[in-house]
């Protein structure tokens, strides 16, 4: 899979800047600005209800942002329709899983590749000129993930007959399949067991360095943070209150009070 640098490195992939978002009376984003760089890997994290969901949901488009705006490689994204993300290079994984249950491991993976070679599929269909080299591309490209995800022993098993530790890799090979430029994760460990959280932060740090993957992570887990974050963002009641190295945030005194305040978990 070939890797996808064409930024000259000094403009940010991903700049969120000034977004606000209200529900009613609620403010969910409260004016958060912050950049990720080309082959970061980033984590957004804060207490429940810091509005780290409601920020993803900006960055795929489900929600409209009230106000500021988020560029991607340079380009504003509120000009673009929805159904464009992955052709753009953003892809996801959610927290509840999108995934064809009934298909094989194989096939959800081929999928991905289908979600960015729109006009592939329709070649594909309707066997027009250049379908044949689009779906042997795509073939080559799903084993290959398979391999990478370690998914071949149960490469033509149905979906919805394998543990959750499983799916999650095989989200992760239908979103990586479309080839993005940036990868958004939804709390990839949740559900996950002890031995499946540690392969995870080294599967997330291979997905950047093989692929040259930018990563976006929204995770409660917080020793997977610390141990895999280039760059960490905190929000708390919609403000971004720190950003900075793992190190850097986890003294910081708002970051200490945001967790400590309430019933959450230190951020150490
Ligand atoms: N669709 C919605 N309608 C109304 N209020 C919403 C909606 N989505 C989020 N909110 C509110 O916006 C605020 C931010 O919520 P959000 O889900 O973004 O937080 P979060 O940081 O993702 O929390 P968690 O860690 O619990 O997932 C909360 O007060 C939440 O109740």
């Amino acid at each position: 899979m070939a890797t996808h640098h064409n930024n000259d490195g000094d403009t940010p992939l991903l700049a969120i800047d000034g977004i606000s978002v209200r529900f009613g009376g609620i403010v969910a984003l409260d004016g958060v600005s912050f950049t990720v760089q080309p082959g970061q890997i980033c984590a957004l994290i804060g207490p429940n209800g810091a509005g780290k969901s409601t920020l993803f949901n900006c960055l795929s488009r489900i929600y409209p942002c009230g106000s500021g705006g988020i560029a991607f490689n340079g380009e504003a994204l509120a000009k673009l329709p929805r159904y464009r993300m992955a052709g753009i290079g953003i892809g996801r994984t959610f927290q509840n899983l999108a995934l064809f249950r009934s298909m094989t491991v194989r096939d959800n993976v081929l999928m991905g590749c289908h979600s960015r070679h729109h006009a592939g599929f329709f070649r594909a269909m309707f066997r027009l000129p250049g379908a044949e080299r689009i779906e042997s591309e795509s073939a080559r490209r799903t084993d290959e993930l398979i391999t990478f995800l370690d998914l071949e022993p149960v490469a033509d098993r149905v979906v919805a007959d394998l543990p959750f530790g499983t799916q999650k890799r095989v989200e992760l090979g239908r979103a990586l399949a479309a080839e993005p430029k940036l990868l958004l994760l939804d709390e990839p460990a949740c559900g996950l067991n002890h031995e499946e959280l540690h392969s995870l932060g080294e599967l997330i740090c291979a997905i950047r360095d093989r692929f040259g993957i930018t990563v976006l992570l929204v995770e409660h887990h917080m020793s997977l943070v610390m141990g895999i974050a280039d760059k960490v963002v905190v929000l708390n009641f919609g403000r971004k209150i720190a950003e900075g190295t793992p190190g850097e945030v986890r003294s910081h005194p708002e970051v200490i009070q945001a967790y400590l305040g309430g019933d959450h978990a230190q951020p150490a």
